[in-house]
């Protein structure tokens, strides 16, 4: 934390964002008068009892969705390194991802599967679900997400390689537009070691096994 309102910081690289008091009860108030102007102009009744806190609920959910901004992907993961003698892959899947598509504000979910072979040390297990996070709880394109997770841990831990693949259901495309429903978005990143082949294809059986 680094400025007057103990926001903290953010990561370099999300163009045009700035800094807001996110728990901030007048910016709730503020956002919670634009909803109340959208209900009015789809023609709702903001009024009737069932609508009248829904700007401020809808306000706070927002906030919370996009709560990803105001933290450090790196200081979250140089918390917890440990110098480790271990070399071989660690692999973390089946990590729920809940984000918004930048293009329609609407949620995209599914699964990351992220793995990194150490060079000295290893991260907290717990902080890679934390780091997807931190990106995914912002508006998003999932191509975005996945080079961010990526370039996170290879830029902080320094590790052999990293391998991130992310598995989507977009809102936008079966809600609404194309309307298709069972459609599902692959993405990967990869660096060192995972783009050698034999590792990647290590990584991507794992991944693709099932415990029980
Ligand atoms: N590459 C990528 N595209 C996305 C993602 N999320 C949503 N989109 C796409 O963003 C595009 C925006 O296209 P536009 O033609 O400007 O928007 P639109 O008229 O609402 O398009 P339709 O969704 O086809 O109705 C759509 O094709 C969406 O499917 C994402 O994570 N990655
Ligand atoms: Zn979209």
């Amino acid at each position: 934390m680094d400025n007057d309102n103990n926001i903290p910081d953010r990561d370099e690289g999300i163009n045009g964002y700035h800094k807001i008091d996110r728990y901030n009860p007048d910016l709730i108030q503020s956002l919670s008068t634009h909803y109340k102007d959208v209900l009015e102009q789809i023609g709702e009744d903001p009024n009737r009892e069932g609508l009248l806190k829904t700007p401020e609920r809808v306000a706070k959910a927002l906030l919370y969705l996009t709560h990803g901004y105001d933290l450090n992907a790196k200081e979250i993961l140089t918390s917890a390194m440990f110098k480790e003698d271990y070399s071989q892959m660690v692999v973390v899947k089946d990590i729920e991802v809940y984000s918004m598509c930048e293009h329609h504000m609407l949620p995209f979910f599914g699964k990351a599967h992220v793995a990194y072979i150490p060079n000295g040390y290893v991260v907290g297990l717990s902080k890679i679900p934390r780091i997807v996070d931190v990106f995914a709880r912002r508006l998003q394109v999932q191509e975005r997400l996945t080079n961010e997770i990526r370039d996170c841990i290879q830029e902080t831990l320094q590790p052999l390689g990293v391998g991130v693949v992310i598995e989507c259901r977009h809102l936008c495309m079966s809600m609404r537009g194309v309307q298709k429903q069972n459609s599902v978005t692959t993405t990967s990143a990869f660096t060192g070691e995972f783009l050698k082949e034999k590792t990647r294809t290590e990584f991507l059986n794992l991944i693709s096994s099932k415990l029980s």
